[in-house]
């Protein structure tokens, strides 16, 4: 594959997002975007299923200022696989105002596992969505989860709703505080209150090791509006879904942009609009502060 050519059809971020109009509270972390090389400086992994547009550092602290966070948090994307050096590189040069979430082979030494937490990482991802990634066995990932809970780090798990009953006793096995990503993937065209989310409810409800990003209503959302043109109020169809988990967990939920938004086939959101939809999900400036400032502190700089 050549590293210049992108994935047919790939949507490139929002290059002119708006000012939101949500204020942030002092202090907010975008607990949830990735860097994508740029690909001259940090190549993409050879077993990758996408190539990206670039989207480097710079771009996202100025995306960070723009829309009014104080810091991000970076999820190492599967285009680079387990080479980690553009989300460590990005995390070296936010001057703290970073952290990571590393993907990590079994083989990784611990003197490694060191650096990448000097450097800000403090998780690892573990992929369960099959066009993403090829699965690396569980008994792999249970010896890496075992061997990150001694620097206190914690797992993301990212899986779709229907995987959930399968995964479940691989889940609840992890010795980790264990953060979801993008809500489980629930099919918003099936009620928020019928048996497919109600399990990932009752999943949360009876592990309170187990946090929730309320995250990427524009993946998930069937019938929109899109997060386009000034609408303010995208995705109503994700709504009751990510306020019933914030209303119900208030200090286990994280929030984030997921610029640049990989593999979206549909639209590409304005960021600034994707800020609007907080308050519709966190309705109260109480919620607010613990999704946007004081979950994320928690958990990804505790000493501050
Ligand atoms: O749904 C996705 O395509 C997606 C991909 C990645 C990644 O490639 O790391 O990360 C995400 O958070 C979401």
């Amino acid at each position: 594959m050549n590293i210049a050519t992108k994935t047919e059809g790939w949507l490139d971020w929002h290059q002119d997002p708006a000012t939101p109009r949500f204020e942030l509270p002092a202090g907010a972390v975008d607990a949830h975007c990735h860097v994508f090389g740029p690909a001259a400086e940090f190549p993409f992994a050879p077993e990758r299923k996408y190539t990206p547009c670039d989207a480097g550092k710079q771009q996202l602290f100025a995306l960070r200022d723009h829309l009014g966070f104080e810091r991000n948090v970076i999820v190492q994307a599967t285009c680079h696989g387990a080479d980690n050096s553009a989300m460590v590189d990005a995390c070296l040069a936010s001057n703290g105002k970073a952290r990571g979430v590393a993907t990590v082979r079994r083989d990784i030494s611990d003197a490694e596992l060191q650096r990448l937490h000097e450097s800000g990482v403090r998780g690892v991802r573990f992929n369960f969505v099959k066009r993403l990634v090829d699965f690396t066995p569980k008994e792999e990932l249970l010896e890496i989860a075992g061997r990150i809970a001694a620097f206190g780090w914690h797992v993301v798990i990212y899986f779709e709703a229907q995987d959930l009953p399968n995964l479940w006793d691989f889940f609840t096995a992890l010795p980790t505080i264990v953060v979801v990503d993008h809500m489980g993937r629930p099919d918003v065209g099936k009620q928020a209150t019928g048996p497919e989310f109600a399990l990932f409810v009752d999943f949360m409800h009876q592990h309170p090791n187990v946090w929730c990003k309320v995250t990427c209503p524009e993946r998930l959302s069937v019938t929109g509006p899109k997060a386009l043109d000034g609408e303010a109020n995208p995705y109503r169809d994700v709504i009751p879904f990510a306020r019933h988990i914030v209303e119900q967990f208030p200090d286990r939920v994280l929030w984030g942009t997921d610029w640049p938004h990989p593999n979206l086939q549909d639209h590409m959101p304005d960021d600034g609009l994707l800020v609007d939809f907080i308050p519709h999900i966190a309705p109260t400036a109480a919620l607010q502060q613990k999704l946007l400032v004081d979950n994320p502190m928690r958990l990804y700089w505790p000493e501050d």
